[in-house]
């Protein structure tokens, strides 16, 4: 790995001269994050300024390995959903510092509890982008360590910046040794948690996490603010997904909770096999909305009210429903068929054979609603399935 040995070059910086500080946007854990505008160019930053003692103590545990710094890995990164960064250095306090381009937009983790129109439109955009950056970082041969809503953006036009690379490790036999015990609690998988060995899996299980967070709005297990506390209960099961959103597409569900698997053979074994099948379920829920809004417009030319055509295209990309879903009579809903891989679909097995009485909830298909006037599709009330088609 290049960056091993790589000596950045110190340069001393007065930032408050340098720069012109605006005001503080973030306490992390780790550093202190300002906005501020670069005099040279006028462009909108992020000065993130690395907590020295904090950083020291990380850094020590892995003493003689030569574990590039958080900055020299930032440094290396260019993918469209990962913040670039421009510049990093000392400051006269001798703290290290980077500077970004300011994102402007809010965290995952206000979207997640929000749970808001927006969150329901882009989901399932939100989770690929994610798992793309995911998937860059994984083969420039890192372990990412902190994946959570914390560390992710989302920008004014709904796209993904992932943010934080302060735990991140070289994905390398020193580093994947069991000990490292860091993270954010609720996102650690299993075998971290255990002291096992470790590998990119684990930011497999903290993605899938994230991922149930942004349909449930809480955690797999109940939430716990301590590893001691995660240690209690992360050998039971986690909550099927289906039971707290039965509305939300099947196939998602199964794809979300095969990332959760406590043994990590049983869980994706790597970050591009989950986003290829999240892409798949995206087609297959735009394309039934497409065609849907096709025969909306013609209905709506024709002047009827909710042509056979449509029930019989409805009828045509579904099976039958097991189980109607809870009425809701404001949008007449076609049933799309949710193609579940054979591995996703024993994931739902599995968590819903935990609770018998919850399978039919497993056999319900995604909800495709109404044409909205910005030609995005809407869905009723309850439904967790919204898609932007723009
Ligand atoms: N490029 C950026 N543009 C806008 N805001 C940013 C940017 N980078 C960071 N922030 C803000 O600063 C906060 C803290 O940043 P960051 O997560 O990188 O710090 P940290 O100390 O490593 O945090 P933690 O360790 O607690 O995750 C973020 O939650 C975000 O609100």
């Amino acid at each position: 790995m290049s960056l091993f040995h790589k000596k950045n070059k110190v340069e001393s910086v007065d930032l408050s001269r340098r720069y012109n500080l605006i005001g503080r946007v973030g306490q992390g854990s780790m550093s202190k994050v300002w906005r501020a505008e670069d005099p040279m160019n006028g462009q909108s930053i992020a000065v993130k300024v690395l907590d020295k003692e904090k950083t020291l103590r990380y850094e020590a545990r892995f003493k003689g390995l030569h574990k590039p710094s958080e900055a020299d890995i930032a440094l290396s990164l260019k993918h469209p959903n990962i913040v670039r960064t421009l510049e990093v250095g000392q400051t006269t306090e001798n703290e290290t510092y980077l500077i970004m381009p300011f994102v402007e937009g809010c965290g995952l983790g206000l979207l997640v509890d929000l749970q808001n129109d927006r969150m329901k439109r882009y989901r399932t955009r939100y989770m690929i982008e994610i798992g793309d950056a995911l998937a860059y970082f994984h083969k420039q041969d890192w372990i990412h360590r902190d994946i959570c809503p914390r560390n992710i953006m989302v920008t004014e036009d709904d796209h993904i910046k992932l943010i934080d690379f302060g735990l991140t490790v070289p994905n390398t036999p020193d580093f994947r040794k069991p000990g490292n015990r860091t993270g954010t609690a609720n996102y650690m998988a299993p075998e971290l948690i255990k002291r096992q060995p470790t590998d990119q899996r684990i930011d497999v299980f903290s993605y899938a996490v994230t991922c149930f967070e942004m349909y449930a709005k809480r955690h797999p297990w109940d939430a716990a603010m301590t590893i001691d506390a995660v240690m209690q209960h992360i050998n039971k099961p986690p909550v099927p997904i289906l039971d707290l959103c039965p509305r939300m597409d099947q196939q998602i569900a199964g794809i979300i909770m095969k990332g959760l698997e406590a043994n990590p053979g049983e869980r994706w074994q790597n970050i591009d096999e989950m986003v290829t099948e999240l892409r798949t379920a995206e087609a297959r829920l735009v394309k039934v909305t497409r065609e849907l809004l096709v025969l909306r417009k013609q209905a709506a030319a024709g002047g009827k009210q909710r042509p056979k055509t449509e029930k019989k295209a409805a009828a045509s990309t579904a099976p039958p429903l097991k189980k109607a879903a809870p009425e809701k009579p404001a949008a007449p809903a076609a049933k799309a068929k949710a193609p579940v891989s054979a591995a996703a679909k024993a994931s739902v097995k599995r968590s819903s054979e935990q609770k018998p009485a919850k399978k039919a909830a497993a056999a319900k298909a995604p909800v495709v609603a109404p044409p909205q006037a910005d030609s995005s599709v809407n869905a009723s009330d309850d439904s967790d399935e919204l898609l932007s088609l723009d």
